[in-house]
Protein backbone atom coordinates (compact mmCIF):
# COMPACT_ATOMS: atom_id res chain seq x y z
CA UNK A 1 0.00 0.00 0.00
CA UNK A 2 1.09 3.65 -1.00
CA UNK A 3 1.83 5.81 1.59
CA UNK A 4 -1.17 8.23 2.33
CA UNK A 5 0.75 11.77 1.41
CA UNK A 6 1.44 14.03 3.57
CA UNK A 7 -0.29 17.22 2.71
CA UNK A 8 1.04 19.90 5.15
CA UNK A 9 3.84 22.82 4.80
CA UNK A 10 6.52 24.32 7.00
CA UNK A 11 6.72 27.78 6.04
CA UNK A 12 9.86 29.84 7.69
CA UNK A 13 8.63 33.85 6.24
CA UNK A 14 9.38 36.86 8.32
CA UNK A 15 7.28 38.79 5.90
CA UNK A 16 3.51 39.34 7.27
CA UNK A 17 1.93 40.36 3.87
CA UNK A 18 3.35 37.25 2.10
CA UNK A 19 3.06 34.79 5.18
CA UNK A 20 -0.59 35.53 5.51
CA UNK A 21 -1.08 35.30 1.97
CA UNK A 22 0.46 31.81 1.44
CA UNK A 23 -0.88 30.65 4.45
CA UNK A 24 -4.69 31.92 3.74
CA UNK A 25 -4.50 30.15 0.61
CA UNK A 26 -3.02 27.07 1.44
CA UNK A 27 -5.37 26.55 4.01
CA UNK A 28 -8.21 27.28 1.33
CA UNK A 29 -6.28 24.15 -0.43
CA UNK A 30 -6.75 22.45 2.82
CA UNK A 31 -3.24 21.84 3.48
CA UNK A 32 -1.86 22.22 6.70
CA UNK A 33 0.45 24.95 7.39
CA UNK A 34 2.98 25.93 10.14
CA UNK A 35 4.17 29.85 9.74
CA UNK A 36 7.61 29.80 11.34
CA UNK A 37 7.96 34.02 11.49
CA UNK A 38 12.02 33.86 12.10
CA UNK A 39 14.94 31.38 11.52
CA UNK A 40 14.74 29.72 15.92
CA UNK A 41 10.89 29.42 15.31
CA UNK A 42 11.72 27.83 12.19
CA UNK A 43 13.50 25.65 13.57
CA UNK A 44 11.25 24.51 16.75
CA UNK A 45 8.75 23.48 14.24
CA UNK A 46 10.78 21.43 12.27
CA UNK A 47 11.94 19.43 15.23
CA UNK A 48 8.49 19.14 16.67
CA UNK A 49 6.15 18.90 13.72
CA UNK A 50 6.80 16.67 10.83
CA UNK A 51 5.64 18.94 7.58
CA UNK A 52 5.65 17.20 3.90
CA UNK A 53 7.51 20.07 2.80
CA UNK A 54 9.07 22.50 3.88
CA UNK A 55 9.50 26.56 1.81
CA UNK A 56 12.23 29.01 3.63
CA UNK A 57 12.85 32.27 3.25
CA UNK A 58 16.53 33.63 2.72
CA UNK A 59 16.49 36.72 4.55
CA UNK A 60 15.22 36.01 7.79
CA UNK A 61 15.32 38.87 10.74
CA UNK A 62 17.58 36.43 13.05
CA UNK A 63 19.92 35.07 10.21
CA UNK A 64 19.85 33.99 6.88
CA UNK A 65 17.92 31.08 5.23
CA UNK A 66 20.77 29.38 4.18
CA UNK A 67 23.19 29.00 7.08
CA UNK A 68 19.71 27.62 8.57
CA UNK A 69 19.15 25.11 5.59
CA UNK A 70 22.77 24.43 4.78
CA UNK A 71 22.71 23.40 8.78
CA UNK A 72 19.66 21.34 8.79
CA UNK A 73 19.71 19.54 5.41
CA UNK A 74 21.24 16.79 6.24
CA UNK A 75 18.37 16.11 8.74
CA UNK A 76 15.24 16.91 6.86
CA UNK A 77 15.80 13.39 5.09
CA UNK A 78 13.77 12.69 1.83
CA UNK A 79 10.83 16.16 2.85
CA UNK A 80 11.35 18.45 -0.03
CA UNK A 81 12.82 21.48 0.44
CA UNK A 82 11.62 25.13 -1.61
CA UNK A 83 14.06 27.98 -1.16
CA UNK A 84 12.50 30.94 -1.85
CA UNK A 85 14.50 34.22 -2.80
CA UNK A 86 14.81 38.11 -3.15
CA UNK A 87 14.57 38.97 -7.18
CA UNK A 88 18.03 38.74 -8.64
CA UNK A 89 19.56 36.61 -5.71
CA UNK A 90 19.22 33.41 -7.52
CA UNK A 91 22.62 32.63 -7.42
CA UNK A 92 22.13 32.09 -3.80
CA UNK A 93 19.39 29.48 -4.22
CA UNK A 94 21.64 27.46 -6.92
CA UNK A 95 24.26 26.86 -3.76
CA UNK A 96 21.39 25.78 -2.28
CA UNK A 97 19.61 23.36 -4.60
CA UNK A 98 23.57 22.24 -4.47
CA UNK A 99 23.64 21.13 -0.80
CA UNK A 100 20.52 19.66 -1.16
CA UNK A 101 17.54 21.60 -1.46
CA UNK A 102 14.58 20.57 -4.44
CA UNK A 103 13.72 24.19 -5.80
CA UNK A 104 13.26 27.88 -5.36
CA UNK A 105 10.70 30.37 -6.09
CA UNK A 106 12.29 33.59 -6.48
CA UNK A 107 9.87 36.97 -5.13
CA UNK A 108 7.80 38.26 -5.92
CA UNK A 109 5.35 35.46 -6.69
CA UNK A 110 1.73 34.53 -6.19
CA UNK A 111 0.33 31.84 -3.96
CA UNK A 112 -0.60 29.60 -6.93
CA UNK A 113 2.97 29.49 -8.23
CA UNK A 114 3.92 27.57 -4.62
CA UNK A 115 0.83 25.25 -5.12
CA UNK A 116 2.37 24.68 -8.45
CA UNK A 117 5.56 23.76 -6.87
CA UNK A 118 3.53 21.69 -4.39
CA UNK A 119 1.39 19.88 -7.34
CA UNK A 120 4.82 19.35 -9.09
CA UNK A 121 6.16 17.15 -5.91
CA UNK A 122 4.65 13.36 -6.72
CA UNK A 123 3.11 12.89 -3.87
CA UNK A 124 1.45 16.01 -3.63
CA UNK A 125 -0.56 14.86 -6.49
CA UNK A 126 -3.99 16.28 -5.62
CA UNK A 127 -6.96 13.68 -6.00
CA UNK A 128 -8.30 13.26 -9.47
CA UNK A 129 -11.18 15.55 -9.80
CA UNK A 130 -14.53 14.19 -11.46
CA UNK A 131 -14.88 15.63 -15.09
CA UNK A 132 -17.29 17.92 -15.33
CA UNK A 133 -19.21 20.11 -18.06
CA UNK A 134 -18.33 23.41 -17.49
CA UNK A 135 -18.77 26.33 -19.29
CA UNK A 136 -17.55 25.30 -22.75
CA UNK A 137 -16.52 21.27 -22.18
CA UNK A 138 -12.94 22.18 -22.41
CA UNK A 139 -10.31 21.63 -19.46
CA UNK A 140 -9.15 24.97 -18.64
CA UNK A 141 -12.57 26.47 -18.94
CA UNK A 142 -13.86 23.60 -16.93
CA UNK A 143 -10.96 24.58 -14.39
CA UNK A 144 -12.18 28.24 -14.40
CA UNK A 145 -15.47 26.99 -14.08
CA UNK A 146 -15.09 24.86 -11.29
CA UNK A 147 -12.38 27.28 -9.41
CA UNK A 148 -14.76 30.12 -9.76
CA UNK A 149 -17.93 28.31 -8.07
CA UNK A 150 -14.96 27.57 -5.28
CA UNK A 151 -14.51 30.43 -4.72
CA UNK A 152 -17.34 31.98 -4.76
CA UNK A 153 -18.45 30.06 -1.23
CA UNK A 154 -15.29 32.15 0.45
CA UNK A 155 -14.14 35.28 1.13
CA UNK A 156 -10.41 35.79 0.27
CA UNK A 157 -9.48 38.43 -2.57
CA UNK A 158 -8.96 37.23 -6.36
CA UNK A 159 -6.73 38.75 -8.70
CA UNK A 160 -7.70 37.67 -12.77
CA UNK A 161 -5.68 37.86 -14.98
CA UNK A 162 -5.79 37.37 -19.19
CA UNK A 163 -5.16 38.82 -21.93
CA UNK A 164 -7.47 42.65 -22.50
CA UNK A 165 -11.24 41.62 -24.00
CA UNK A 166 -10.65 37.45 -22.79
CA UNK A 167 -13.77 38.01 -20.63
CA UNK A 168 -12.60 39.11 -16.88
CA UNK A 169 -15.25 41.18 -15.96
CA UNK A 170 -17.53 38.46 -17.19
CA UNK A 171 -15.45 35.92 -14.74
CA UNK A 172 -15.87 38.56 -11.87
CA UNK A 173 -19.34 38.86 -12.46
CA UNK A 174 -19.73 35.14 -12.26
CA UNK A 175 -17.71 35.13 -9.05
CA UNK A 176 -20.65 37.68 -7.34
CA UNK A 177 -23.47 36.06 -8.84
CA UNK A 178 -22.17 32.33 -7.63
CA UNK A 179 -21.79 33.26 -4.14
CA UNK A 180 -24.04 34.97 -0.70
CA UNK A 181 -23.23 38.25 -1.93
CA UNK A 182 -25.46 37.97 -5.53
CA UNK A 183 -27.98 40.25 -3.76
CA UNK A 184 -25.82 43.16 -2.93
CA UNK A 185 -24.11 45.64 -5.66
CA UNK A 186 -21.39 44.82 -8.30
CA UNK A 187 -19.76 47.87 -8.62
CA UNK A 188 -17.20 48.01 -11.64
CA UNK A 189 -14.19 50.28 -11.10
CA UNK A 190 -11.90 51.24 -14.21
CA UNK A 191 -9.08 52.06 -12.12
CA UNK A 192 -7.06 53.25 -15.76
CA UNK A 193 -9.94 55.74 -16.75
CA UNK A 194 -10.41 57.59 -13.83
CA UNK A 195 -7.86 60.33 -13.82
CA UNK A 196 -5.56 60.27 -10.70
CA UNK A 197 -6.56 63.58 -9.24
CA UNK A 198 -9.90 62.31 -9.19
CA UNK A 199 -9.77 57.90 -8.63
CA UNK A 200 -9.74 58.93 -4.52
CA UNK A 201 -12.98 60.88 -4.10
CA UNK A 202 -14.08 58.37 -6.64
CA UNK A 203 -12.95 55.32 -4.73
CA UNK A 204 -13.73 56.57 -1.17
CA UNK A 205 -16.95 59.42 -1.84
CA UNK A 206 -16.02 62.60 0.31
CA UNK A 207 -17.94 64.69 2.52
CA UNK A 208 -19.71 67.90 1.40
CA UNK A 209 -17.47 71.33 1.50
CA UNK A 210 -13.94 68.74 1.45
CA UNK A 211 -12.45 70.80 -1.51
CA UNK A 212 -14.00 73.44 -4.08
CA UNK A 213 -17.13 72.23 -6.03
CA UNK A 214 -17.64 69.39 -3.57
CA UNK A 215 -21.46 71.06 -2.82
CA UNK A 216 -22.61 67.42 -1.82
CA UNK A 217 -21.60 64.35 0.30
CA UNK A 218 -20.25 61.92 -2.04
CA UNK A 219 -20.53 58.63 -2.02
CA UNK A 220 -17.49 56.47 -3.37
CA UNK A 221 -17.82 53.23 -5.31
CA UNK A 222 -16.49 51.30 -1.61
CA UNK A 223 -19.33 52.52 0.07
CA UNK A 224 -21.60 52.08 -3.07
CA UNK A 225 -20.65 48.00 -3.22
CA UNK A 226 -21.91 48.20 0.34
CA UNK A 227 -22.21 44.17 0.82
CA UNK A 228 -21.51 42.65 -2.44
CA UNK A 229 -18.31 42.80 -4.84
CA UNK A 230 -15.81 45.93 -5.18
CA UNK A 231 -13.91 44.85 -8.87
CA UNK A 232 -10.80 46.79 -9.75
CA UNK A 233 -10.09 46.80 -13.43
CA UNK A 234 -6.77 47.21 -14.68
CA UNK A 235 -5.20 47.58 -11.23
CA UNK A 236 -1.95 47.66 -12.56
CA UNK A 237 -2.38 51.23 -13.99
CA UNK A 238 -3.50 52.65 -10.39
CA UNK A 239 -1.31 55.51 -9.17
CA UNK A 240 1.32 54.83 -6.50
CA UNK A 241 -0.64 56.85 -3.95
CA UNK A 242 -3.85 55.26 -4.06
CA UNK A 243 -1.90 51.97 -4.23
CA UNK A 244 -0.81 52.93 -0.51
CA UNK A 245 -4.77 54.02 0.43
CA UNK A 246 -6.59 50.81 -1.17
CA UNK A 247 -3.29 48.71 1.16
CA UNK A 248 -4.59 50.36 4.10
CA UNK A 249 -8.31 49.38 2.91
CA UNK A 250 -7.69 46.11 2.20
CA UNK A 251 -5.61 45.63 5.18
CA UNK A 252 -7.81 47.16 7.80
CA UNK A 253 -10.96 46.94 5.91
CA UNK A 254 -12.07 50.66 6.96
CA UNK A 255 -11.71 54.02 4.83
CA UNK A 256 -12.78 57.94 5.49
CA UNK A 257 -14.61 59.47 2.86
CA UNK A 258 -12.22 62.99 1.90
CA UNK A 259 -12.44 65.16 4.15
CA UNK A 260 -14.27 62.51 6.52
CA UNK A 261 -13.45 61.74 10.14
CA UNK A 262 -15.43 59.04 10.67
CA UNK A 263 -13.73 55.74 9.31
CA UNK A 264 -16.47 53.54 7.57
CA UNK A 265 -16.05 49.66 6.95
CA UNK A 266 -15.54 48.33 4.03
CA UNK A 267 -18.61 45.34 3.44
CA UNK A 268 -17.83 43.84 0.37
CA UNK A 269 -15.26 41.56 -1.50
CA UNK A 270 -12.39 42.74 -3.31
CA UNK A 271 -12.01 41.11 -6.54
CA UNK A 272 -9.32 43.04 -8.94
CA UNK A 273 -8.28 42.01 -12.41
CA UNK A 274 -4.86 43.36 -14.67
CA UNK A 275 -3.94 42.27 -18.15
CA UNK A 276 -0.47 43.60 -17.52
CA UNK A 277 2.68 41.19 -15.69
CA UNK A 278 2.30 42.60 -12.38
CA UNK A 279 5.06 40.61 -11.05
CA UNK A 280 6.83 42.90 -13.21
CA UNK A 281 5.57 45.51 -12.61
CA UNK A 282 6.70 45.21 -8.92
CA UNK A 283 9.79 43.80 -9.97
CA UNK A 284 10.78 46.94 -11.33
CA UNK A 285 8.89 49.06 -8.15
CA UNK A 286 5.93 50.73 -9.99
CA UNK A 287 3.79 48.25 -8.20
CA UNK A 288 3.57 48.12 -4.54
CA UNK A 289 4.63 44.66 -3.17
CA UNK A 290 3.01 43.93 -0.44
CA UNK A 291 -0.44 44.95 -2.24
CA UNK A 292 0.13 42.67 -4.91
CA UNK A 293 0.23 39.76 -2.20
CA UNK A 294 -3.18 41.08 -0.76
CA UNK A 295 -4.72 41.30 -4.35
CA UNK A 296 -3.06 37.97 -5.53
CA UNK A 297 -4.44 35.39 -2.37
CA UNK A 298 -5.70 33.75 -5.40
CA UNK A 299 -4.78 34.09 -9.37
CA UNK A 300 -7.20 33.13 -11.64
CA UNK A 301 -5.90 32.90 -14.91
CA UNK A 302 -8.63 33.18 -17.99
CA UNK A 303 -6.73 31.70 -21.02
CA UNK A 304 -7.08 33.82 -24.75
CA UNK A 305 -9.54 33.01 -26.79
CA UNK A 306 -7.44 31.43 -29.09
CA UNK A 307 -6.90 28.30 -26.81
CA UNK A 308 -10.03 28.12 -26.86
CA UNK A 309 -11.40 27.03 -30.09
CA UNK A 310 -14.68 25.07 -28.46
CA UNK A 311 -15.77 28.37 -26.68
CA UNK A 312 -15.58 30.49 -30.49
CA UNK A 313 -18.03 28.36 -31.95
CA UNK A 314 -20.30 28.36 -28.54
CA UNK A 315 -19.86 31.66 -27.77
CA UNK A 316 -20.43 33.34 -32.16
CA UNK A 317 -23.66 30.80 -31.66
CA UNK A 318 -24.33 33.07 -28.22
CA UNK A 319 -24.20 36.72 -30.62
CA UNK A 320 -25.18 35.74 -33.33
CA UNK A 321 -28.41 34.43 -30.59
CA UNK A 322 -27.81 37.84 -28.91
CA UNK A 323 -27.96 40.25 -31.86
CA UNK A 324 -30.81 38.55 -33.96
CA UNK A 325 -32.57 39.08 -30.91
CA UNK A 326 -31.32 42.62 -30.48
CA UNK A 327 -32.08 43.22 -34.36
CA UNK A 328 -35.78 41.42 -34.47
CA UNK A 329 -34.40 39.45 -37.08
CA UNK A 330 -34.21 35.34 -37.75
CA UNK A 331 -31.79 33.93 -36.68
CA UNK A 332 -28.89 33.58 -38.97
CA UNK A 333 -26.14 30.11 -39.55
CA UNK A 334 -22.36 30.43 -40.48
CA UNK A 335 -21.59 28.79 -43.58
CA UNK A 336 -18.71 26.02 -43.39
CA UNK A 337 -15.77 28.25 -44.91
CA UNK A 338 -17.13 31.23 -42.09
CA UNK A 339 -16.48 28.42 -39.31
CA UNK A 340 -13.71 27.42 -40.35
CA UNK A 341 -12.54 30.99 -41.14
CA UNK A 342 -13.51 31.59 -37.00
CA UNK A 343 -11.24 28.63 -35.83
CA UNK A 344 -8.56 29.76 -38.16
CA UNK A 345 -8.48 33.54 -36.88
CA UNK A 346 -6.16 34.03 -33.88
CA UNK A 347 -8.05 36.91 -31.97
CA UNK A 348 -5.98 39.02 -30.92
CA UNK A 349 -8.94 41.30 -29.37
CA UNK A 350 -10.24 37.54 -27.53
CA UNK A 351 -14.04 37.39 -27.13
CA UNK A 352 -14.35 41.37 -27.73
CA UNK A 353 -13.12 40.82 -31.11
CA UNK A 354 -15.31 37.91 -31.47
CA UNK A 355 -18.45 40.10 -30.55
CA UNK A 356 -17.44 43.01 -32.48
CA UNK A 357 -17.27 41.32 -35.22
CA UNK A 358 -20.54 38.95 -35.36
CA UNK A 359 -22.04 42.07 -34.61
CA UNK A 360 -20.78 43.85 -37.92
CA UNK A 361 -21.14 41.15 -39.86
CA UNK A 362 -25.18 41.25 -38.81
CA UNK A 363 -25.18 44.70 -39.71
CA UNK A 364 -23.78 44.87 -42.78
CA UNK A 365 -25.42 41.49 -44.16
CA UNK A 366 -29.13 40.84 -43.57
CA UNK A 367 -28.55 37.24 -45.53
CA UNK A 368 -29.63 34.04 -44.02
CA UNK A 369 -26.22 32.71 -44.02
CA UNK A 370 -23.34 34.50 -42.57
CA UNK A 371 -19.93 34.16 -45.25
CA UNK A 372 -16.12 34.53 -43.73
CA UNK A 373 -16.31 37.45 -45.86
CA UNK A 374 -18.78 38.98 -43.60
CA UNK A 375 -16.91 38.45 -40.70
CA UNK A 376 -13.42 39.58 -42.05
CA UNK A 377 -14.08 41.95 -44.77
CA UNK A 378 -11.47 42.87 -47.08
CA UNK A 379 -9.47 39.70 -46.05
CA UNK A 380 -8.09 38.02 -49.70
CA UNK A 381 -9.42 34.60 -50.06
CA UNK A 382 -6.04 32.33 -50.03
CA UNK A 383 -4.82 30.75 -53.42
CA UNK A 384 -6.23 27.28 -54.14
CA UNK A 385 -2.85 24.97 -53.12
CA UNK A 386 -1.79 22.50 -55.66
CA UNK A 387 -2.44 19.17 -54.09
CA UNK A 388 -2.41 15.71 -55.22
CA UNK A 389 -6.17 13.78 -54.27
CA UNK A 390 -4.03 11.99 -51.45
CA UNK A 391 -2.76 14.84 -50.00
CA UNK A 392 -6.05 16.80 -50.54
CA UNK A 393 -7.91 13.78 -48.89
CA UNK A 394 -5.76 14.01 -46.21
CA UNK A 395 -6.12 17.78 -45.44
CA UNK A 396 -9.99 17.48 -45.39
CA UNK A 397 -9.97 14.65 -43.23
CA UNK A 398 -7.67 16.39 -40.63
CA UNK A 399 -9.78 19.57 -41.12
CA UNK A 400 -12.89 17.62 -40.51
CA UNK A 401 -11.18 15.64 -37.58
CA UNK A 402 -9.91 18.69 -35.69
CA UNK A 403 -12.99 20.52 -35.82
CA UNK A 404 -15.09 17.60 -34.36
CA UNK A 405 -12.31 17.11 -31.28
CA UNK A 406 -13.43 20.91 -30.90
CA UNK A 407 -16.93 20.21 -30.99
CA UNK A 408 -16.52 17.14 -28.40
CA UNK A 409 -14.10 19.15 -25.83
CA UNK A 410 -11.31 16.46 -27.27
CA UNK A 411 -13.12 13.22 -26.02
CA UNK A 412 -11.60 10.59 -28.07
CA UNK A 413 -15.00 8.42 -27.78
CA UNK A 414 -17.61 10.65 -28.24
CA UNK A 415 -15.40 12.02 -31.13
CA UNK A 416 -14.88 8.41 -32.43
CA UNK A 417 -18.48 7.45 -32.20
CA UNK A 418 -19.14 10.77 -34.01
CA UNK A 419 -17.16 9.87 -36.87
CA UNK A 420 -18.53 6.23 -37.43
CA UNK A 421 -15.50 5.00 -36.94
CA UNK A 422 -13.47 3.22 -33.21
CA UNK A 423 -11.42 4.66 -30.98
CA UNK A 424 -8.47 2.79 -32.22
CA UNK A 425 -8.97 3.98 -36.05
CA UNK A 426 -9.50 7.44 -34.87
CA UNK A 427 -5.90 7.34 -32.75
CA UNK A 428 -4.08 5.82 -35.99
CA UNK A 429 -5.84 8.11 -38.21
CA UNK A 430 -5.12 11.05 -35.95
CA UNK A 431 -1.21 9.92 -35.47
CA UNK A 432 -1.01 9.84 -39.54
CA UNK A 433 -2.41 13.31 -39.96
CA UNK A 434 -0.30 14.51 -37.25
CA UNK A 435 -3.17 15.77 -34.89
CA UNK A 436 -2.47 15.68 -31.43
CA UNK A 437 -4.87 14.67 -29.01
N1 LIG B 1 -18.03 34.07 -21.60
C1 LIG B 1 -18.56 35.13 -22.22
N2 LIG B 1 -19.84 35.13 -22.64
C2 LIG B 1 -20.38 36.19 -23.27
N3 LIG B 1 -19.71 37.33 -23.51
C3 LIG B 1 -18.44 37.40 -23.11
C4 LIG B 1 -17.79 36.31 -22.44
N4 LIG B 1 -16.52 36.67 -22.17
C5 LIG B 1 -16.38 37.92 -22.61
N5 LIG B 1 -17.52 38.38 -23.18
C6 LIG B 1 -17.76 39.69 -23.81
O1 LIG B 1 -16.52 40.15 -24.35
C7 LIG B 1 -16.29 41.52 -24.02
C8 LIG B 1 -15.03 41.63 -23.18
O2 LIG B 1 -15.24 40.99 -21.92
P1 LIG B 1 -14.66 41.58 -20.55
O3 LIG B 1 -14.91 43.05 -20.47
O4 LIG B 1 -15.13 40.73 -19.43
O5 LIG B 1 -13.12 41.33 -20.83
P2 LIG B 1 -11.87 41.81 -19.98
O6 LIG B 1 -10.90 40.68 -19.99
O7 LIG B 1 -12.33 42.31 -18.65
O8 LIG B 1 -11.32 42.99 -20.87
P3 LIG B 1 -10.33 44.22 -20.49
O9 LIG B 1 -9.01 43.61 -20.07
O10 LIG B 1 -10.20 44.97 -21.76
O11 LIG B 1 -11.01 44.95 -19.37
C9 LIG B 1 -17.55 41.98 -23.29
O12 LIG B 1 -18.39 42.59 -24.24
C10 LIG B 1 -18.17 40.71 -22.76
O13 LIG B 1 -19.55 40.83 -22.68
Amino acid sequence: MSPTPNRSVLLIEDDPVLGESLVQRLNLEGIRTWWGRSAAEGERLLRTQKPGLIVCDMRLPDGSGEELLTRLLPEVGGTPVVVVTAFGEVDQAVRLIRAGADDYIEKPFPPQVLLDKLRAFAEWSPPAEPQREGSSGQPNMQKLERDLERLARVDTNVLITGESGVGKEVAARRLHELGDRAEAPFVAVNCAAIPAELLESEMFGHERGAFTGAAQRHEGFAERARGGTLFLDEIGEMAAPLQAKLLRLIQERRFNRVGGREALPLKARIVAATNLDLEARVAEGSFREDLYYRLAVVTLHVPPLRERPADVERLAQSFLAHFASAFRRPLPTLSRAAQDALLAHKWPGNVRELKNRVERAMVLSDAAVIEASDLFPGRQEAPTPVLSLADARDAAERDHIRRMLVRFGGRIAETAQALGVSRTTLWERMKRLGIEA
